[in-house]
C-alpha cells in the first residue's frame, strides 16, 4: 500500500515551498502527519471498524443487490473492494494516483472528490442479507445463486412485519451492505461512491442513506447527541469498554452456530430502519407531554423522577397512584429492567431528506442497532415498540433490513473470505 495520503500529496507539494523559504515547512509536514495519524481508524483487527468505534458525525449507508450469478465475479469484487477500502480508511486514493495521475484516455480509479481531505476516521463495515443466500423479501423466488444456502446462518432472516410500519421495498432489504461513517460528509459519500463505481456489473445500489448527527454516543469520552425530537439520544447505549455486555449481547459467539456458518463467530447482525418522525405533530406537544412519551427529561436527559442524565430510571417510583415513568414511554418499554435484561448497540444518525410536497419535513431517524440474536433482541423490542409504545404514535417505519455482520480481518484476509471460502 501507498504511504502518501491525499492530504499528504498536497501538504507535500506545500511543504517543499514551505522549506524554501525556512524550517516552517517541515514543522508543519510533521505536525500533519501528526493529525493525519490520529484520523485513522484501524481497519483490520478481531471486530469490524465501525460498530464500537467512537461514533462519528456522518453516515453514508448503501445497501446493493448483487446482480450477477456469478460466484468467482462476487469474490473478484469482494477483493478489489477490501483493498479499496483499507486504502480509503487510511485516507489514500482507491489506487496510487488514481484520481489524476493514470494518464488522459483512461477513466480515473479514484473519482476524485476526496483530494487533499484527511481520513476522517472512516470506517467501512460490509454485511451480508439474506437475499445472498437464495430467497428473501426483496425476491421470494430467487435460487441459491453462489451456493450459499447452508452457510446461511439461522439468525439471518427477514425482519418480520411489525405493526404501525409502512415498509417501502426501495427503501429495504438489499443482498450487501457497506455502511460507512466518517467527521466529514464527502469522506463518506466518496468511499460508496467509489465501492459502487469498483462493484459495476456484479451489484447496483438499491437504496442508500445519508444521515448526519449521531444519536448515539460508543465511548465515555463522547457528549450525548440529540434526535431531531430535541432529546438526548443514546445515554443507555453500550459503551465500546463494557467487554461482558459486548460479548453478551453484541459479538456472536462460536456456540451460535453450526460448522457451516461459524464464519459469524466474531460477527454480529445489523439492523437497519429508516424511521421517520412526525415532527410538526410533536412540536405541537407540550413540553411535559414529550418528556412523558420518552421517560426522561428533554433538558439534561434524566429519567423522569432523577436529576442527572445518567442516573438509573426507577420504575416503582409512583406519583399519586402512577408511576413516575409512565409504563408506556419509550424508556420503560425499552429498558433493560423491563426486559430481562436484554441490551442493543445503538448507532443511528439523524436524516432530513428535503421536504415531502405537503409541506412536512421528510425527517426522522436513520437507526441502527448491532446484537447477536436480533430474534431474541431486536425483534421482540420492536414489537413491543410497536404495539405499546407512546413514541410510535409520532413514528412512521418506511425502511427496514437485516445483515449478517461477519467479524473483522487479519492481515490479507479480504471482506467475505471466511463465507465464501
Ligand atoms: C427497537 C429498538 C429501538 C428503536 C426502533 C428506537 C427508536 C427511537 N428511539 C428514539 C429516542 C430515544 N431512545 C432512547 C433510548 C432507547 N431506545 C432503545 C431502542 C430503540 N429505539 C433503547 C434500547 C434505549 C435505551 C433504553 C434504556 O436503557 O433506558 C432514548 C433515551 C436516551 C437513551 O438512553 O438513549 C431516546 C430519546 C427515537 C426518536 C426513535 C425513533 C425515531
Ligand atoms: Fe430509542
Amino acid at each position: 500500500m501507498s504511504k502518501v495520503s491525499r492530504r499528504a500529496v498536497i501538504g507535500g507539494a506545500a511543504g517543499v515551498g514551505a522549506a524554501a523559504v525556512g524550517f516552517g515547512g517541515g514543522y508543519a509536514l510533521a505536525r500533519d502527519a501528526d493529525v493525519e495519524r490520529s484520523h485513522v481508524v484501524p481497519f483490520r483487527g478481531p471486530h469490524q471498524a465501525g460498530i464500537v468505534t467512537e461514533a462519528q458525525d456522518r453516515l453514508h449507508f448503501a445497501a446493493f443487490d448483487v446482480i450477477t450469478d456469478k460466484r468467482e465475479d462476487v469474490v473478484d469484487m469482494l477483493q478489489k473492494w477490501t483493498a479499496a477500502a483499507e486504502r480509503l480508511t487510511h485516507g489514500h486514493e482507491v489506487t496510487p494516483d488514481g484520481a489524476v495521475g493514470l494518464g488522459d484516455y483512461v477513466p480515473p480509479s479514484d473519482t476524485g472528490e476526496a483530494l487533499g481531505l484527511s481520513a476522517a476516521h472512516l470506517t467501512l463495515t460490509i454485511g451480508f442479507g439474506p437475499g445472498l443466500f437464495g430467497p428473501s423479501a426483496a425476491y421470494p423466488d430467487r435460487p441459491d445463486r453462489f451456493g450459499l444456502a447452508a452457510r446461511k446462518p439461522a439468525g439471518l432472516t427477514d425482519l418480520p412485519a411489525f405493526a404501525a410500519e409502512k415498509i417501502e421495498p426501495q427503501r429495504s432489504y438489499g443482498d450487501i451492505c457497506v455502511q460507512a461513517c466518517a467527521d466529514d460528509p464527502q469522506v463518506a459519500v466518496h468511499a460508496i461512491r467509489n465501492l459502487a463505481r469498483i462493484g459495476v456489473g456484479v451489484v447496483s445500489v438499491r437504496w442508500s442513506q445519508l444521515g448526519f448527527g449521531r444519536t448515539a454516543s460508543t465511548t465515555r469520552a463522547q457528549d450525548t447527541p440529540r434526535n431531531l425530537f430535541g432529546f438526548k439520544d443514546g445515554t443507555a447505549n453500550i459503551r465500546a469498554d463494557e467487554t461482558d455486555d459486548l460479548n453478551k449481547w453484541v459479538w456472536v459467539d462460536e456456540a451460535d452456530n453450526p460448522p457451516a456458518a461459524q464464519w459469524m463467530t466474531g460477527g454480529t447482525y445489523l439492523v437497519a430502519r429508516r424511521i421517520r418522525m412526525d415532527i410538526e405533530p410533536w412540536d405541537r406537544a407540550n413540553l411535559l407531554e414529550q418528556e412523558l412519551i420518552v421517560g426522561r427529561t428533554k433538558g439534561p436527559g434524566a429519567p423522569l423522577g432523577q436529576v442527572g442524565e445518567f442516573d438509573e430510571p426507577d420504575f416503582q417510583v409512583t406519583s399519586g397512584r402512577a408511576p413516575v415513568i409512565p409504563r408506556n414511554s419509550h424508556v420503560a418499554v425499552t429498558n433493560p429492567k423491563n426486559r430481562g435484561g436484554v441490551r442493543i448497540l445503538r448507532r443511528g444518525y439523524n436524516f432530513t431528506d428535503g421536504s415531502d410536497g405537503f409541506g412536512h419535513l421528510d425527517a426522522g431517524l436513520f437507526f441502527i442497532a448491532f446484537n447477536r440474536d436480533s430474534h431474541s433482541q431486536f425483534i421482540p423490542m420492536q414489537h413491543d415498540m410497536s404495539r405499546k409504545d407512546a413514541m410510535t404514535e409520532y413514528l412512521i417505519p418506511n425502511g427496514s433490513a437485516h445483515f449478517a455482520v461477519p467479524a473483522g480481518l487479519k492481515p490479507g484476509e479480504y471482506w467475505g473470505q471466511h463465507l465464501f471460502s
